[in-house]
């Protein structure tokens, strides 16, 4: 009998590529409340507002976190905090508002996508929680 060849299964690379929730809003996979995109970033408000103005501001490259941000990726996080006054503008707040940036999960980050929080719209305690 011929020598049985075990024919080995051309190997399958699927790419690692695994879209983290805010991807999917960037684009448009998921549902989200947009107030506001440019070229280079998304504003969306936040499922789980904390105050009665709560927007997320993400850039569309998919920087993990602050910490892993490049020296390349200045003018992108400044274009993030002056779209952020815009944002907070279109909102109605005026000049009165808070931008957060957590870092890491222990800072409270639950997606691993850079965002910044825009949170306004009543008086906000120092320090936060
Ligand atoms: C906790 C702060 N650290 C952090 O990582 O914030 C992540 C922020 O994303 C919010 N969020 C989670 N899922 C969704 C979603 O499907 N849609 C939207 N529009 N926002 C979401 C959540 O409420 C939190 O404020």
């Amino acid at each position: 009998a011929p020598a049985l060849v075990a024919l080995s299964e051309p190997a399958v690379t699927t790419p690692a590529v695994s879209k983290t929730l805010f991807e999917k809003i960037i684009d448009r996979e998921l549902p989200a409340t947009i107030v506001y995109e440019d070229e280079l970033c998304l504003a969306f408000k936040d499922i789980h507002p904390c105050a009665p103005m709560h927007v997320l501001l993400v850039p569309k490259k998919p920087i993990v976190q602050l910490s892993q941000a490049a020296p390349e990726d200045q003018a992108l996080l400044g274009h993030l905090m002056l779209t952020a006054t815009k944002v907070a503008a279109l909102e109605g707040l005026g000049e009165a508002y808070r931008l957060v940036i957590n870092n890491g999960a222990a800072a409270g980050m639950s997606v691993s996508h850079l965002h910044l929080h825009l949170i306004g719209g009543r008086p906000l305690k120092w320090p936060p929680a």
